[in-house]
């Protein structure tokens, strides 16, 4: 797969880092550099709001992505990782703060508005259509598309070949892991600008965990910007660029991965000294 396979040409930065695991991408290079936000690609911005006529979850939060990147959302339960990538996709009503993509203010569109303009999301739970075939599946997600997508489906076999295997059998019989991978190759299926994902590995085991995060890292090195809520908080770390740790609606640590998992107070206070 080679950069930009999945999506449309949008000139993404040219940049370069080296991974935890020792592999290279195309990437960032000062790391002050990477953790900057007002000029990313996917940017929430100073988002104060909450629920309907609910109290505010969010305080002034700010999260970004940039091509070719994974950001990370951590914290503890009930900090508002959900509800802050749940606001960069327009499912709240945001008293203060505003979104932008590829500089373009989006604030006031709905969800739907937002898919169209190149958002994919991939909710936490109820993500797949379990009656439906996985290429039913895949189908399903290219439902904004005029175009001949079944390129963008072989893309997505090539990425998750157990896909391809299962591709007759309804979704609802495949495993935790599958389904995930469902799921998110639903989502690409629109060749989306940048990829949300809240808790992909949730509920699937380690190793499962792993080979999720490898594929992640491989859609990201296409250039498709990646945020994602993560309860592994420090494996999602070691593949983060950026990495944003809310407490209470709030950002409490902001930096890089590697930045986060060596912050004394970050190793304390979240991820078991
Ligand atoms: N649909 C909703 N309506 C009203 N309040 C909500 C809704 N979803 C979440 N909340 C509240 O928002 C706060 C933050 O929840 P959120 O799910 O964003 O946290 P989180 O950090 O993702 O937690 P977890 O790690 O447990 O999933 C909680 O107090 C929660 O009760």
């Amino acid at each position: 797969m080679t950069r930009n396979d999945w999506q449309d040409s949008r000139g993404n930065k040219d940049r370069s880092i080296t991974r935890p695991g020792g592999s290279t991408m195309e990437q960032g290079s000062a790391p002050a550099d990477r953790v900057e936000t007002t000029n990313a690609f996917l940017v929430g911005d100073s988002m104060t709001g909450g629920y309907g006529q609910g109290p505010d979850i969010l305080h002034d939060c700010t999260i970004a992505v940039d091509p070719g990147e994974i950001a990370v959302i951590v914290g503890p339960n009930g900090a508002g990782k959900s509800t802050g990538m749940k606001a960069v996709f327009g499912m709240l009503n945001l008293r203060k703060g505003s979104v932008r993509l590829d500089g373009e203010d989006i604030t006031a569109l709905s969800p739907q508005d937002r898919v169209v303009r190149g958002m994919g999301f991939v909710p936490q739970t109820s993500n797949i259509f379990t009656s439906m075939t996985v290429e039913e599946n895949l189908e399903m997600g290219a439902f904004i598309r005029r175009d001949d997508f079944r390129q963008t489906m072989e893309q997505i076999y090539d990425l998750f070949p157990i896909l391809r295997d299962k591709r007759r059998q309804p979704a609802g019989e495949l495993s935790g892991g599958q389904r995930q991978q469902v799921a998110v190759g639903r989502a690409l299926m629109t060749k989306p600008k940048v990829l949300m994902l809240d808790e992909p590995t949730a509920g699937v085991s380690p190793i499962v965990m792993d080979e999720l995060f490898d594929r992640i890292i491989e859609v990201a090195r296409t250039g498709i910007p990646i945020l994602m809520v993560e309860q592994n908080a420090r494996q999602a770390l070691e593949i983060a660029d950026r990495g944003y740790v809310l407490v209470q609606g709030r950002n409490a640590h902001t930096g890089t991965g590697e930045e986060l998992l060596a912050d004394p107070e970050v190793r304390r206070s979240f991820l078991g000294g």
